[in-house]
C-alpha cells in the first residue's frame, strides 16, 4: 500500500485528466440512478392511469438521461485512459533511467528477468490500478450509496432486504480480494521465471542448437510456465469465482424483496412499479459492490508490483559521482593498485587478494593467469564497475572515487570478453565510441583493429547494417569492431579483456603494432590466457587465485616464474620447462 501511494507523485502532472475521469463518471452514475425511479413513474404514474403523454414523456426523459450518460461513460474512459497511460509511461521512463545508473553489483542482485517482468507486467498492472480507480472507484460506491439512498426513500418497506443482502456481500469480497492478493504476489514471482528463462534461452540459442539441447530447453521452459499457468489459474479462479457467488445471494435478495413487496402490494400499501424499482436498484448495489471489488483487487494485486517497482527506484546505486571531485582535467595512463581486496558478495570469499602493483603512464602490461583466477575482476575496478572492499585504485595518483564516472569512464577504452555490439550500421556501432567520429576516425581506428579489411570487402561498408546481437558477422569480426570502438576513443587507458581469442594470430600482431602507432601514449591492459598475446608487454602480472604470484617480462618470468613456465610450456608444446 505504502509502495503504491509512493508511486502517486506520478499522477501529478495528470491532475487535470485524474480529476475530469471521475467528474464524467458522476455523471454516468447519476443518469443510471435516474433510470430505475423513471420506469417506477411510467409504470405506476404512466402505465396505470393510461396517462400515454405522460408514458412518451418519460421515454424521452429517459433516452436523454441514457445520453447524457454515454458521454459521461465516454468522457471518463477518455481522462482516465491519459491519465493512467501517461502516469505508466513516466514510471517507465523513471525505471529505464535507474537501471542504467546500476551498477553492475545491483545487477546482479536484481536480475535481468525481474527486471524485464517489472518493466513489463508489473508496471501494466500499476496502470490498470489507476485506470480502474478512476473509472470504477468513483462508480462503484456512487451507484452503491446511491441505489441505498433510494431505496430507503423509496422503498422502505423493503429496506431490510439490504440489511442482510449487503453485510453478506461486503464479507466476501474482503475475503476474496484478501486472498488474491497474496496469490498475485506468486504469479509475479513465477513471471519472473518465465523472463529468466526467455532471456537466457533467446541469448544462448546457438549453443542450444549446437548442442542439440532443444528439448531439454523446451522441457526446461515447460515446467517454469506449467507454474506460471497454475498460479494465474488459482488467483484468475478466485476472483471469477466471486461474481456467481455475489449473484446467488443477490438472486436470493430479489425472491425475498418480491414476497415482502408482494404481500405489501396485497395490503394495499405498496405499489407494483416500487418493487420493479427495488430489484433494479439491489442490481445495482450489487453491480456498485462487485466493481469496487474489483478495483480493490486491482489495487491489491498491484500493491505487490508497486513494491517491486519501488525497489528499482529505491535501489541504492552503490558506484556513484563523489560530492566533491577532483578537477584533474588531464587524466593520464599512470595506474597504481594499493592492497586491493575484492569479493562479488557481502562476506563472501575474496575473489582479488592484496593486489598491488604501479603502472606507468604508456605501458603495455600483460595479466595472465589460469581461467577463475581473477583476471577480469581486476580489470573491472578500473572503470568502477565493481569498486574494491578493501585498499584503493589510483590514476594519476588520484583514487579513482575522486573522479566523476563519466570523466574516469571517457579515459577508458574498454573492449570487454564477449563483443557486444547493438543492432544498427557499423558506422553507429563503432561511433558508440566517439559520437562525433569523422570517417576518417573511423578509418584509422577500425585499421588499427584489422577490421578494415573485412568492411572494406562489404557493398555498403561502414554502413552495412548489423543485425540484433552482430549475428550476422564472424566472432572475429566482432572482436574487431569491438576493438575499433575502443580505439576510436583514443583513451588514456586501454583495457582488452581476452578480446582477441577469435582473431588469428597474424592480424593478433598486426593488431598490436598499430597499437604501438596509433595509441603511443596510452597505457594497455591486455588480459589474456594465451602467452602468444602478452609476450612483448613492457611487464606480465601472473594470477593465481586472486593474487598476483609473480611480475616481470616474458624473459624475466620464465626464469623466476613455476606458474607462468608451466602455462608458457603448456602452449608452446615444450612440456615443462626448467630454469633452475
Ligand atoms: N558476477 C560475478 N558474481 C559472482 N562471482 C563472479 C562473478 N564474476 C566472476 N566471478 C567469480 O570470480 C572469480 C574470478 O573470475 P574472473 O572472471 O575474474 O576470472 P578470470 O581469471 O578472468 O577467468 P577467465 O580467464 O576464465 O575469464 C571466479 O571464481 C568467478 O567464478
Amino acid at each position: 500500500m505504502k509502495s503504491f501511494r509512493e508511486l502517486l507523485p506520478y499522477v501529478k502532472p495528470y491532475m487535470l485528466f485524474a480529476i475530469l475521469a471521475p467528474i464524467f463518471m458522476c455523471i454516468e452514475v447519476a443518469m443510471d440512478l435516474l433510470s430505475p425511479t423513471i420506469m417506477q413513474h411510467i409504470i405506476d404514474d404512466g402505465i396505470a392511469n393510461d396517462d400515454t403523454a405522460y408514458v412518451v414523456k418519460l421515454g424521452i426523459l429517459m433516452l436523454v438521461a441514457a445520453v447524457i450518460g454515454l458521454i459521461g461513460g465516454v468522457g471518463c474512459t477518455i481522462y482516465s485512459t491519459r491519465a493512467a497511460v501517461n502516469f505508466a509511461a513516466d514510471i517507465r521512463r523513471d525505471v529505464f533511467k535507474m537501471t542504467e545508473k546500476f551498477s553492475s553489483k545491483n545487477m546482479d542482485n536484481i536480475g535481468v528477468g525481474k527486471l524485464i517482468t517489472i518493466v513489463t507486467n508489473d508496471i501494466t498492472a500499476v496502470q490498470q490500478a489507476l485506470m480502474m480507480t478512476l473509472r470504477v472507484f468513483v462508480r462503484g460506491p456512487l451507484l452503491f450509496i446511491g441505489a441505498v439512498a433510494i431505496v430507503w426513500f423509496s422503498a422502505r418497506e423493503l429496506f431490510p432486504v439490504l440489511l442482510v443482502v449487503i453485510p453478506i456481500l461486503i464479507v466476501l469480497i474482503y475475503f476474496f480480494s484478501y486472498k488474491t492478493g497474496k496469490l498475485f504476489a506468486r504469479v509475479q514471482k513465477a513471471m519472473d521465471k518465465v523472463n529468466t528463462k526467455l532471456q537466457e534461452t533467446f541469448a544462448g540459442i546457438r549453443v542450444i542448437k549446437a548442442f542439440n539441447r532443444q528439448d531439454y530447453e523446451i522441457k526446461a521452459f515447460k515446467r517454469v510456465n506449467e507454474e506460471l499457468t497454475k498460479r494465474n489459474m488459482s488467483a484468475e479462479q478466485v476472483i471469477l469465482t466471486l461474481m456467481p457467488v455475489m449473484l446467488f445471494i443477490v438472486n436470493i435478495g430479489v425472491v425475498i424483496g418480491m414476497w415482502m413487496g408482494a404481500i405489501k402490494v396485497n395490503e394495499g400499501t405498496l405499489e407494483v412499479g416500487v418493487i420493479l424499482a427495488f430489484t433494479n436498484y439491489l442490481t445495482i448495489i450489487m453491480n456498485g459492490l462487485v466493481s469496487s471489488s474489483h478495483v480493490l483487487m486491482q489495487i491489491t494485486r498491484s500493491f505487490t508490483s508497486a513494491g517491486r517497482i519501488q525497489q528499482v527506484l529505491e535501489t541504492k546505486i552503490d558506484i556513484t559521482d563523489p560530492t566533491n571531485p577532483v578537477s584533474d582535467n588531464n587524466i593520464k595512463g599512470e595506474v597504481e593498485f594499493k592492497s586491493v581486496h575484492f569479493s562479488y558478495s557481502k562476506n563472501g570469499e575474496y575473489v582479488l587478494k592484496d593486489i598491488s602493483f604501479h603502472v606507468n603512464s604508456g605501458e603495455t602490461i600483460g595479466i595472465i593467469g589460469q581461467t577463475g583466477s581473477g583476471k577480469s575482476t581486476l580489470i573491472k575496478l578500473l572503470p568502477r564497475l565493481y569498486d574494491p572492499d578493501l585498499g584503493e585504485v589510483l590514476i594519476n595518483g588520484i583514487n579513482i572515487k575522486e573522479y566523476t564516472i563519466e570523466k574516469l569512464r571517457g579515459a577508458i577504452g574498454f573492449v570487454p570478453q564477449n563483443a557486444k555490439l547493438f543492432a544498427g550500421s557499423i558506422a553507429e556501432n563503432i561511433r558508440f565510441g566517439k559520437e562525433e567520429a569523422t570517417l576518417e576516425d573511423m578509418e584509422k581506428a577500425t585499421n588499427s583493429a584489422a577490421a578494415s579489411e573485412f568492411i572494406e570487402k562489404l557493398e555498403d561498408q561502414f554502413a552495412h547494417e548489423l543485425m540484433q546481437g552482430a549475428t550476422n558477422l564472424s566472432g572475429g569480426q566482432k572482436q574487431r569492431l569491438s576493438m575499433s570502438r575502443a580505439f576510436i576513443r583514443q583513451p588514456k587507458i586501454l583495457v582488452l579483456d581476452d578480446s582477441t581469442s577469435a582473431i588469428d594470430a597474424i592480424s593478433e600482431v598486426q593488431v598490436q603494432q598499430a597499437l604501438g602507432q596509433y595509441l603511443s601514449d596510452t597505457t594497455v591492459f591486455i588480459v589474456s590466457s594465451k602467452v602468444s598475446s602478452i609476450i612483448n608487454a613492457d611487464r606480465i602480472l601472473v594470477m593465481e587465485d586472486g593474487m598476483i604470484v609473480a611480475s616481470g617480462t616474458h624473459e624475466e618470468l620464465l626464469v623466476s616464474s613455476d606458474v607462468y613456465r608451466s602455462i608458457y610450456a603448456t602452449q608452446s608444446g615444450k612440456g615443462v620447462l626448467s630454469y633452475e
